[in-house]
């Protein structure tokens, strides 16, 4: 198509420099439409801009159709076309909001389905919106912008009278004021406000000092809030796959979700496998809720994706959401008191309450003995003498007695300890985010010096999250960049299918036309794809073409695999791959491929030469991931005896498609991180999903494992052996353990707690929806901030910013945190 255009301004010197009479009826009628569209661009050039945004003549097929700037490439022009459909005027946001809200299929239906919402919408289920600015800022201007109202920031002048609310606070001004009478009145105004004066200024002193650093604590929590709240979410736009910020979100989006995201607007199921949706934030439920296409197409904000993958259309955001109005009716709490706070406050409140005591007593006692008459002057003359005494003499020396008891009063109550522990901590944060770390609950702060035990995850935490396939076996044949070439064709066909079906990520090209792919999706994914497509010579559109999707199983941290039951359009036959854990694929296989397209079973010989070749993979810390695959008829496909009787795919009988063996390097400097933990008396275990061979080496290579010494036995475990563990052989291998290999989630958390039965103070960092049990659980729980899931963000005290051990490492370092802090005060 670019061949036969003409430039612009080609054009228009071709038209005006040719005389009418030379002209052929075909040049005629492009020079008519020339200056048709020329004037009526000129025209529209001079009205205001607020109605060229609802000038839908701009975004009409016919002015596309008749644009004669070149462009680069077919594909992209086809593109730009699918997504510049416009907005239906009718569509209104509110009704759409309410739909959803309540779940109101009949409405739905009526709109025509999600395809309905998606069309008049002017959005397509595949390239996504326009997403050029002015389309995001008209469907802005139409819908809302994705944020809610924020209830103003409480001023200083709120924080002083919180203050003043203080009780010991106002005993100390009543006595203040109390002093200053009875001084002036003792010895007169020039030098009786001394006493009374200072304890004013005192009070004055610490009243300020804390409204101030509690004023400046609460702007601090909402700059963090701030940062933590501007989440990243995948979107399609213009057919690209992006990262935006929630608050760029517009109606119309198409956002991908997978595990662990938390849903970023209201929205419509547009396309996905296997979502379970996690609504408890919202509806207090803790089931999981089943969202398809058919049923419950449904999603709302605020809650987070249990499992499955999905594409949503986002139909209403912001202030139109529940979780908006829910959110901005909550005004977030800055003056949590931390357990050291908490024990100070009421320190200090025993200590006032034993002083207020004691002077009540002295009062009493003093009083007793001037009127019984016990106490002499200088004179050695009665005090007190009955009805003879002055009442002048009387009332001072009870005004003298009170003033006693009032000393006691203001020098029993340690005003200024809680008021230590506020600064230090205003002080620990600020230093704490120099160090890369955001502290989201602030008890946390005063835990983390005392750890004794770092549980860490190791990929994304230990390792750089930066995945490259540097390994490939098929059969008992490693490929190396020379034997690419020798595959059977029949191969690639099946790891095509295998990689570009089965998998949550996805391929794109960077810029229209351009030969550059781009990857999306989690490290692995990436990882495997981009083999796929450099190495095996994929096209994941090809292989969408030609084949359908029946029925997907996600990958989780439990299962360490993910499989799909796809259909090939041209014959109707099903087959299912599988992809995950290179031992536990391997468990399900009973035959292998060969690389020349050969079958052969796998006896006991040829299973072992497959483990030995795991193995040696994973102990050069590879990650390994097994391909397998197999035919099936449909009726072959289990289902398992639950309630909703879902699909299960066959998980025996497979042949093995190949293993490759994925690098992901050590993070720099955490060795230095891991030997100063240690040396600094902080134990390291690693904990993690991976292979043990491949947990070994990295904790080799980290440090955690030791390269001179021997491993013990009990230092490197599996999770399903210390799952099985009794409760006692648990507590009593606990301490030896170092690292923890093929763990679940849920043998993660066993590990805290069982730490924590111990008596230790356990930290716990994770990047990953699978630490997060893990991390609630911590006394102090680390989550990493870049490559984090919201989940594990949202389960864990503190957030590492950099994704860098060596900055959880500082923060947990024992020596100038807060504890130490506290004791200098
Ligand atoms: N997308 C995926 N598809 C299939 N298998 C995968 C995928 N991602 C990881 N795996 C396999 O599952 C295993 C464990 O993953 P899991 O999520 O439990 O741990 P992890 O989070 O990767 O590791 P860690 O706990 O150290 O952070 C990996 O070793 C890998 O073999
Ligand atoms: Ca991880």
């Amino acid at each position: 198509m670019s061949d036969t255009k003409i430039p612009r301004y080609n054009c228009s010197t071709l038209l005006i420099n040719v005389t009418t009479s030379t002209l052929t009826k075909a040049q005629k009628r492009w020079r008519l439409a020339y200056w048709t569209i020329y004037s009526f661009r000129a025209m529209l050039s001079v009205l205001p801009k607020g109605r060229l945004l609802s000038a839908e003549i701009l975004t009409s097929h016919d002015y596309i159709a008749l644009d004669v700037e070149p462009e680069p490439s077919s594909s992209h022009d086809e593109a730009n076309k699918l997504v510049s459909n416009s907005i239906d005027p009718d569509m209104d946001g509110i009704r759409l909001a309410e739909m959803v809200k309540n779940k109101d299929s009949h409405t739905l239906s009526l709109l025509g389905g999600v395809e309905g919402v998606a069309n008049a919408l002017g959005t397509n289920p595949e390239y996504g919106i326009n997403g050029n600015d002015e389309d995001v800022s008209r469907r802005s201007q139409l819908f809302g912008a994705n944020t809610y109202h924020k209830p103003p920031p409480k001023g200083l002048l709120h924080f002083v009278l919180e203050a003043f609310k203080d009780t010991t606070i106002l005993i100390l001004l009543v006595c203040a004021a109390l002093s200053l009478g009875f001084g002036i009145k003792e010895h007169g105004a020039e030098e009786g406000w001394y006493e009374g004066g200072s304890i004013f200024v005192a009070v004055f002193l610490v009243i300020v000092v804390s409204a101030f650093s509690n004023f400046r604590q609460a702007r601090q929590f909402d700059k963090l809030s701030k940062i933590s709240n501007n989440i990243k979410v995948e979107v399609v736009r213009e057919a690209r796959r992006l990262q935006i910020s929630i608050f760029d979100l517009v109606v119309g989006d198409i956002v991908f979700l997978k595990i662990g995201d938390q849903i970023p607007a209201d929205g419509l199921f547009l396309d996905g496998h296997s979502l379970q949706v996690d609504e408890s934030s919202m509806t207090g439920e803790s089931d999981h809720v089943e969202v398809d296409s058919t049923n419950n197409p449904f999603l709302f904000s605020g809650s987070k994706v249990a499992d499955g993958y999905a594409q949503m259309l986002v139909v209403s955001v912001g202030m139109n959401t529940a979780w908006g109005e829910m959110m901005s009716s909550i005004s977030s709490d800055s003056n949590e008191r931390t357990p050291l706070q908490a024990r100070l406050d009421k320190l200090t409140s025993t200590i006032g309450k034993v002083g207020l005591a004691v002077a009540f007593l002295v009062l009493v006692v003093l009083l007793a003995r001037y009127f019984t008459g016990n106490t002499k002057d200088e004179n050695g003359i009665k005090e007190y003498n009955g009805s003879n005494t002055d009442i002048d003499d009387v009332f001072n020396a009870v005004v003298s007695i009170v003033a006693a008891a009032v000393t006691i009063v203001v020098v029993a109550i340690p005003e200024g300890l809680p008021l230590a522990v506020t600064l230090t901590l205003a002080y620990s944060m600020k230093r704490m985010m120099t160090d890369q770390a955001m502290v989201r609950k602030l008890p946390a702060c005063e835990t983390m010096g005392s750890a004794t035990v770092i549980c860490t995850d190791k990929t994304g935490t230990l390792t750089l999250n930066q995945m490259k396939v540097t390994k490939f076996w098929l059969g008992q044949e490693s490929i190396v960049q020379e034997t690419y070439c020798k595959i059977a064709s029949s191969i690639r066909d099946l790891f095509h299918q295998g990689v570009g079906l089965n998998t949550t990520g996805s391929v794109s090209k960077l810029k229209p036309g351009s030969s550059v792919a781009e990857f999306s999706g989690s490290p692995t994914e990436k990882a495997v794809l981009s083999w796929a497509v450099l190495e095996m010579g994929m096209e994941m559109d090809k292989v969408k073409q030609k084949y359908s999707i029946l029925h997907v199983e996600t990958f989780n941290s439990e299962k360490k695999r993910s499989g799909v039951l796809i259909r090939r359009k041209a014959d109707n036959t099903t087959h299912i791959h599988w992809k995950g854990a290179a031992e536990i694929i391997l468990a399900m296989c009973s035959h292998y491929y060969e690389s020349n397209g050969v079958i052969k079973s796998m006896d006991g010989n040829g299973r072992s030469q497959m483990e030995n070749i795991i193995h040696g993979m994973a102990a050069s810390s590879l990650r390994c991931i097994a391909f397998a695959y197999k035919q099936v008829s449909e009726e072959e496909t289990a289902y398992n005896n639950d309630v909703k009787a879902r699909q299960r795919l066959k998980e025996e009988g497979l042949t093995l498609l190949g293993i490759v063996g994925i690098k992901d390097p050590c993070r720099p400097g955490v060795q230095k991180a891991v030997e100063a933990c240690q040396s600094a008396g902080v134990e390291i275990k690693m904990i993690t999903g991976d292979n043990v061979f491949t947990a070994k080496a990295i904790a080799t290579e980290c440090g955690i494992l030791r390269l001179d010494q021997q491993v013990e036995k009990g230092e490197v475990v599996e999770g399903v052996e210390f799952r099985n563990y009794t409760d006692e052989e648990r507590i009593q291998k606990v301490d030896k353990i170092r690292v923890m290999a093929r763990s679940s989630p849920f043998d993660k958390l066993l590990m805290v707690q069982c730490l924590k039965k111990k008596g230790h103070v356990v930290a716990v960092t994770g990047d990953g929806t699978n630490d997060a049990p893990a991390l609630k659980e911590a006394d102090v729980g680390l989550s990493m901030g870049i490559q984090g899931t919201e989940v594990a963000k949202e389960s864990s005290d503190i957030v590492i910013l950099d994704d860098d051990f060596t900055s959880v490492a500082t923060v947990l370092s024992p020596g100038d945190q807060l504890h130490s802090g506290c004791f200098c005060w």
